[in-house]
Protein backbone atom coordinates (compact mmCIF):
# COMPACT_ATOMS: atom_id res chain seq x y z
CA UNK A 1 0.00 0.00 0.00
CA UNK A 2 1.02 3.31 -1.11
CA UNK A 3 0.58 6.88 1.06
CA UNK A 4 0.15 10.19 -0.67
CA UNK A 5 -0.59 13.12 1.39
CA UNK A 6 -1.90 15.96 -0.21
CA UNK A 7 -2.45 19.43 1.01
CA UNK A 8 -3.96 23.03 -0.24
CA UNK A 9 -1.53 26.38 0.87
CA UNK A 10 -2.24 27.79 4.05
CA UNK A 11 -4.35 31.28 4.54
CA UNK A 12 -4.15 33.31 2.15
CA UNK A 13 -4.10 37.09 1.94
CA UNK A 14 -7.00 37.02 -0.62
CA UNK A 15 -8.53 33.87 1.20
CA UNK A 16 -8.59 36.72 4.39
CA UNK A 17 -10.15 39.39 1.68
CA UNK A 18 -12.40 36.50 0.29
CA UNK A 19 -11.32 37.39 -3.16
CA UNK A 20 -11.01 35.03 -5.98
CA UNK A 21 -7.43 34.19 -6.58
CA UNK A 22 -6.53 31.84 -8.91
CA UNK A 23 -3.24 32.38 -10.60
CA UNK A 24 -2.74 35.45 -8.67
CA UNK A 25 0.77 35.20 -6.50
CA UNK A 26 -0.62 36.15 -3.01
CA UNK A 27 1.75 35.73 0.02
CA UNK A 28 0.16 33.63 3.02
CA UNK A 29 -0.83 35.66 6.03
CA UNK A 30 0.40 35.23 9.28
CA UNK A 31 -2.35 32.94 10.14
CA UNK A 32 -1.53 30.87 7.11
CA UNK A 33 2.22 30.30 8.07
CA UNK A 34 0.93 29.16 11.09
CA UNK A 35 -1.48 26.59 9.52
CA UNK A 36 1.53 25.26 7.63
CA UNK A 37 4.11 25.25 10.70
CA UNK A 38 0.78 23.44 12.29
CA UNK A 39 -0.12 20.84 9.64
CA UNK A 40 4.15 20.02 9.75
CA UNK A 41 3.85 19.13 13.38
CA UNK A 42 0.93 17.44 12.57
CA UNK A 43 2.68 15.20 10.20
CA UNK A 44 5.92 14.68 11.94
CA UNK A 45 3.95 13.29 15.10
CA UNK A 46 1.79 10.81 13.20
CA UNK A 47 5.26 10.12 11.57
CA UNK A 48 5.75 11.07 7.98
CA UNK A 49 8.72 11.69 6.09
CA UNK A 50 8.95 12.29 2.91
CA UNK A 51 11.73 11.67 -0.20
CA UNK A 52 10.18 14.24 -2.42
CA UNK A 53 7.78 17.37 -2.64
CA UNK A 54 5.59 19.15 -5.19
CA UNK A 55 4.53 22.10 -4.90
CA UNK A 56 2.58 25.01 -7.51
CA UNK A 57 4.81 27.44 -9.30
CA UNK A 58 2.83 30.24 -6.38
CA UNK A 59 4.15 31.55 -3.45
CA UNK A 60 1.34 30.71 -1.54
CA UNK A 61 1.81 26.62 -1.63
CA UNK A 62 5.70 26.96 -1.99
CA UNK A 63 5.71 28.59 1.55
CA UNK A 64 3.02 26.66 2.78
CA UNK A 65 5.38 23.43 2.00
CA UNK A 66 8.49 25.05 3.31
CA UNK A 67 6.95 26.32 6.42
CA UNK A 68 5.56 22.69 6.63
CA UNK A 69 9.16 20.83 5.62
CA UNK A 70 10.97 23.09 7.96
CA UNK A 71 8.55 22.28 11.29
CA UNK A 72 9.11 18.64 10.31
CA UNK A 73 13.01 19.25 10.06
CA UNK A 74 13.36 17.97 6.78
CA UNK A 75 13.69 20.84 4.70
CA UNK A 76 16.51 18.72 2.64
CA UNK A 77 13.70 17.01 1.08
CA UNK A 78 14.18 17.78 -2.70
CA UNK A 79 11.29 19.62 -4.15
CA UNK A 80 9.56 19.68 -7.37
CA UNK A 81 7.71 22.91 -8.56
CA UNK A 82 5.15 22.71 -11.68
CA UNK A 83 2.83 25.30 -13.53
CA UNK A 84 0.21 22.47 -13.95
CA UNK A 85 -0.16 22.21 -9.96
CA UNK A 86 -0.96 25.91 -10.09
CA UNK A 87 -4.88 27.10 -9.19
CA UNK A 88 -7.29 26.92 -11.53
CA UNK A 89 -6.91 30.25 -13.44
CA UNK A 90 -9.98 32.87 -12.53
CA UNK A 91 -10.11 35.10 -15.40
CA UNK A 92 -11.65 38.11 -15.30
CA UNK A 93 -12.79 36.83 -12.03
CA UNK A 94 -9.23 36.99 -10.41
CA UNK A 95 -8.76 39.78 -7.74
CA UNK A 96 -12.66 40.80 -7.03
CA UNK A 97 -13.82 39.93 -3.79
CA UNK A 98 -16.54 37.33 -4.04
CA UNK A 99 -19.14 38.17 -1.49
CA UNK A 100 -19.53 41.55 -3.56
CA UNK A 101 -19.16 39.36 -7.30
CA UNK A 102 -22.26 37.66 -5.59
CA UNK A 103 -24.21 40.16 -4.46
CA UNK A 104 -24.14 41.83 -8.36
CA UNK A 105 -24.45 38.40 -10.58
CA UNK A 106 -26.36 36.18 -7.72
CA UNK A 107 -25.03 33.62 -5.85
CA UNK A 108 -25.99 30.70 -8.15
CA UNK A 109 -24.06 32.36 -11.10
CA UNK A 110 -21.16 32.64 -8.51
CA UNK A 111 -21.77 28.89 -7.47
CA UNK A 112 -21.32 28.48 -11.10
CA UNK A 113 -18.22 29.92 -11.41
CA UNK A 114 -16.88 28.32 -8.55
CA UNK A 115 -18.06 24.70 -8.93
CA UNK A 116 -19.36 24.15 -12.10
CA UNK A 117 -17.37 21.37 -13.93
CA UNK A 118 -17.18 22.91 -17.51
CA UNK A 119 -18.16 26.69 -17.16
CA UNK A 120 -15.62 28.66 -17.09
CA UNK A 121 -15.46 32.42 -16.15
CA UNK A 122 -14.41 35.46 -18.69
CA UNK A 123 -10.64 35.17 -19.77
CA UNK A 124 -8.92 37.63 -19.20
CA UNK A 125 -7.24 39.36 -22.52
CA UNK A 126 -4.32 38.32 -24.15
CA UNK A 127 -3.00 41.94 -24.16
CA UNK A 128 -3.86 42.26 -19.96
CA UNK A 129 -0.64 42.68 -18.39
CA UNK A 130 -1.90 39.92 -15.60
CA UNK A 131 -1.66 37.44 -18.48
CA UNK A 132 0.74 34.51 -17.13
CA UNK A 133 2.09 34.92 -20.83
CA UNK A 134 4.08 38.26 -19.21
CA UNK A 135 5.08 36.31 -16.31
CA UNK A 136 8.95 35.14 -16.92
CA UNK A 137 8.55 32.63 -14.71
CA UNK A 138 6.45 30.76 -17.58
CA UNK A 139 8.16 31.82 -20.16
CA UNK A 140 9.46 28.00 -21.22
CA UNK A 141 6.26 27.19 -20.93
CA UNK A 142 4.48 27.18 -24.75
CA UNK A 143 1.83 30.37 -24.86
CA UNK A 144 -0.77 28.04 -26.20
CA UNK A 145 -0.66 25.69 -22.54
CA UNK A 146 -1.41 29.26 -20.33
CA UNK A 147 -4.87 29.86 -19.39
CA UNK A 148 -6.52 33.00 -19.75
CA UNK A 149 -9.71 31.56 -17.82
CA UNK A 150 -10.30 27.74 -16.52
CA UNK A 151 -12.86 25.58 -15.80
CA UNK A 152 -12.19 22.41 -13.68
CA UNK A 153 -12.04 20.29 -16.94
CA UNK A 154 -9.77 22.54 -18.03
CA UNK A 155 -7.64 22.71 -14.58
CA UNK A 156 -8.01 18.26 -14.85
CA UNK A 157 -6.86 18.44 -18.66
CA UNK A 158 -3.28 20.32 -17.63
CA UNK A 159 -2.70 18.55 -13.81
CA UNK A 160 -3.46 15.09 -15.13
CA UNK A 161 -0.70 14.86 -17.62
CA UNK A 162 1.71 16.36 -13.96
CA UNK A 163 0.44 13.27 -12.39
CA UNK A 164 0.90 10.65 -15.13
CA UNK A 165 4.52 11.50 -15.35
CA UNK A 166 5.59 12.62 -12.40
CA UNK A 167 4.16 12.17 -8.96
CA UNK A 168 2.78 8.40 -9.98
CA UNK A 169 5.61 7.11 -11.14
CA UNK A 170 7.31 8.52 -7.53
CA UNK A 171 5.39 6.80 -6.00
CA UNK A 172 5.31 3.57 -7.55
CA UNK A 173 8.81 3.98 -7.29
CA UNK A 174 8.35 3.58 -3.05
CA UNK A 175 8.89 7.20 -2.88
CA UNK A 176 7.01 9.07 -0.14
CA UNK A 177 5.34 12.24 -1.74
CA UNK A 178 3.70 15.48 -0.36
CA UNK A 179 2.03 17.51 -2.76
CA UNK A 180 0.99 20.67 -1.92
CA UNK A 181 -1.39 22.87 -3.82
CA UNK A 182 -4.39 24.87 -4.61
CA UNK A 183 -7.93 24.18 -3.37
CA UNK A 184 -9.36 23.77 -7.17
CA UNK A 185 -6.00 22.63 -8.88
CA UNK A 186 -6.18 19.53 -5.95
CA UNK A 187 -10.27 19.23 -6.69
CA UNK A 188 -8.89 18.52 -10.22
CA UNK A 189 -5.92 15.67 -8.89
CA UNK A 190 -8.78 14.42 -6.65
CA UNK A 191 -11.57 13.78 -9.17
CA UNK A 192 -8.90 11.76 -11.41
CA UNK A 193 -7.30 9.69 -8.43
CA UNK A 194 -10.69 9.25 -7.07
CA UNK A 195 -12.83 8.57 -10.11
CA UNK A 196 -14.99 11.20 -9.16
CA UNK A 197 -18.15 11.75 -11.72
CA UNK A 198 -18.11 15.23 -13.04
CA UNK A 199 -21.78 16.04 -11.24
CA UNK A 200 -20.38 15.23 -7.67
CA UNK A 201 -16.83 17.05 -7.92
CA UNK A 202 -19.06 20.53 -7.20
CA UNK A 203 -19.86 19.07 -4.07
CA UNK A 204 -15.72 18.44 -3.01
CA UNK A 205 -14.50 21.55 -1.03
CA UNK A 206 -10.68 21.65 0.44
CA UNK A 207 -10.15 23.15 3.27
CA UNK A 208 -6.73 25.49 3.91
CA UNK A 209 -3.29 24.29 5.91
CA UNK A 210 -4.79 20.41 6.36
CA UNK A 211 -2.86 17.23 5.56
CA UNK A 212 -5.31 14.77 3.44
CA UNK A 213 -3.50 11.31 3.54
CA UNK A 214 -4.55 9.25 0.32
CA UNK A 215 -4.43 5.15 0.96
CA UNK A 216 -3.50 3.62 -2.33
CA UNK A 217 -2.97 0.21 -3.38
CA UNK A 218 -0.76 -1.44 -6.02
CA UNK A 219 -2.48 0.12 -8.93
CA UNK A 220 -2.70 3.52 -6.78
CA UNK A 221 -6.76 2.61 -6.94
CA UNK A 222 -7.70 4.87 -3.49
CA UNK A 223 -8.30 2.37 -1.00
CA UNK A 224 -9.55 4.97 1.93
CA UNK A 225 -8.57 9.16 2.79
CA UNK A 226 -8.57 11.07 5.55
CA UNK A 227 -7.56 14.41 7.55
CA UNK A 228 -4.90 14.23 9.67
CA UNK A 229 -6.48 17.37 11.58
CA UNK A 230 -8.47 17.64 14.31
CA UNK A 231 -12.61 16.79 12.66
CA UNK A 232 -14.25 19.95 13.88
CA UNK A 233 -11.50 22.53 12.41
CA UNK A 234 -11.96 21.00 9.05
CA UNK A 235 -15.48 20.94 9.42
CA UNK A 236 -15.48 24.75 10.32
CA UNK A 237 -12.86 25.29 7.60
CA UNK A 238 -15.17 23.39 4.70
CA UNK A 239 -18.43 25.62 5.55
CA UNK A 240 -15.99 28.42 5.73
CA UNK A 241 -14.63 27.68 1.66
CA UNK A 242 -18.63 27.17 0.86
CA UNK A 243 -19.84 30.32 2.10
CA UNK A 244 -17.16 32.40 0.45
CA UNK A 245 -19.95 32.60 -2.30
CA UNK A 246 -22.59 34.00 -0.05
CA UNK A 247 -24.16 37.89 -0.65
O1 LIG B 1 -8.49 30.93 -6.40
C1 LIG B 1 -9.18 31.11 -5.40
O2 LIG B 1 -9.89 32.14 -5.23
C2 LIG B 1 -9.17 30.07 -4.30
O3 LIG B 1 -7.96 29.51 -4.18
C3 LIG B 1 -10.18 28.97 -4.57
O4 LIG B 1 -11.36 29.58 -4.73
P1 LIG B 1 -12.80 28.89 -4.76
O5 LIG B 1 -12.97 28.07 -3.52
O6 LIG B 1 -13.72 30.08 -4.79
O7 LIG B 1 -12.87 28.09 -6.03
Amino acid sequence: MYKLVLMRHGESEWNAENRFTGWSDVDLTIKGRQQANKAGLLMKEAGYNFDLAYASMLKRAIRTLWVALDSMNIMHTPIGLSWRLNERHYGQLQGLNKSDTAKKYGEEQVLIWRRSYDIAPEPLSLEDSRHPRFDSRYSKIPEKYLPSAECLKDTVNRVVPFWNESISSAIRAGRNVLVVAHGNSLRALIKHIDNIPDGDIMNLNIPTGQPLVYELDENLKVIRNYYLGNPEDIEKSLDSVKNQGKA
